[in-house]
């Protein structure tokens, strides 16, 4: 459906955000994991048409969206990092309002949209609240509806969990997943958790080029047998690298990436993305987790 082919972007200040993108794209849901500046949003704004790259080219469909940008924009909807809501305003008003900015000029069909997306977002009963005054989960709940006018083919969400509490996240992750059935969502985010859930691709962002990229399972399942458990030790045991350290029942453990068995005391435990992701990031980066 979507074809990115060797996009770049140079901000006017010289950072260059994105390096050389790539990415074939079809029905079903794609996450675009990396850390805070890896280009996550630069991209998203890119392929949601608001500020072009400096090279490359954007296919949706076959057609290069380069030449025809209104033929993107009119069959995406886009959930943008950061947005704002007008104050003194019912969600249904502004719902409308942005109906009709997005081109829904027939009356009954776009109030029928509109009381479908909030069906699906499960907003029905705030319809009459204004969006100013909804909770952080009704808002990025808002979001996606507000997204979704217009039945988009591909849905462009910009770490739309952002902030939310453990329900809130669960509620949005069950609403994406519906959405994503029938259309190409692509999901930024920082929290391989979302990512877990969610996403059955997944793309690795990492200072502007994407670095791994493919079915989420098969990111880390190379790691079988490789990642290890047990006591925190210094020094570490050789050959080893540290993925992360954490109390278990008050001891303090370490998860270590090595070929072998480290030491007697480890024990082999499963895989996991974030395995994946710490060991690129080192890779890429030098940071260790
Ligand atoms: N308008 C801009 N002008 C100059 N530099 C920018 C601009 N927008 C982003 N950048 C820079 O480009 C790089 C990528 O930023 P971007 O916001 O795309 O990353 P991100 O992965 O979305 O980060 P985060 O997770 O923190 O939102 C960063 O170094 C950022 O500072």
């Amino acid at each position: 459906m979507l074809q990115l082919h060797n996009i770049n972007k140079t901000y006017r200040d010289g950072t260059r955000a994105l390096k050389d993108i790539s990415l074939q794209l079809g029905t079903g849901m794609l996450g675009l994991l990396g850390p805070n500046g890896a280009g996550k949003s630069s991209l998203m704004r890119t392929i949601a048409t608001i500020q072009a790259p400096d090279s490359g080219r954007i296919l949706f469909e076959g057609r290069d969206m380069a030449q025809e940008p209104y033929r993107l924009r009119s069959r995406l909807g886009y959930l943008p990092q950061h947005f704002g809501v007008y104050p003194h305003i019912s969600c249904y008003a502004l719902l409308e309002h942005l109906a009709i900015l997005k081109g829904l000029q027939d009356k009954p069909q776009r109030r029928r949209q509109i009381d479908q997306v909030l069906a699906l977002t499960n907003l029905t009963g705030q319809a009459t609240r204004q969006p100013s005054h909804f909770s952080g989960g009704q808002l990025q709940r808002f979001g996606v509806a507000q997204a979704l006018l217009g039945n988009p083919q591909i849905l462009i969400l910009d770490e739309p969990t952002a902030g939310l509490d453990p329900v809130e996240r669960l509620r949005l992750h069950q609403l994406l997943h519906d959405i994503a059935q029938t259309r190409l969502v692509l999901l930024s985010t920082h929290i391989v958790e979302d990512i877990e859930h969610l996403a059955g691709h997944t793309a690795l962002l990492i200072d502007g080029a994407i670095v791994a990229c493919g079915h989420t399972r098969a990111l880390f399942s190379y790691l079988d047998g490789k990642i290890w458990q047990g006591p925190a030790k210094h020094p570490l045991p050789g050959n080893t690298q540290l993925l992360g350290q954490r109390l278990h029942y008050g001891k303090p453990m370490v998860r270590l990436f090595s070929q072998q068995c480290p030491a007697a005391e480890f024990e082999p435990v499963p895989p996991s993305l974030q395995d994946s992701y710490f060991l690129a990031l080192q890779k890429h980066t030098g940071v260790i987790a």
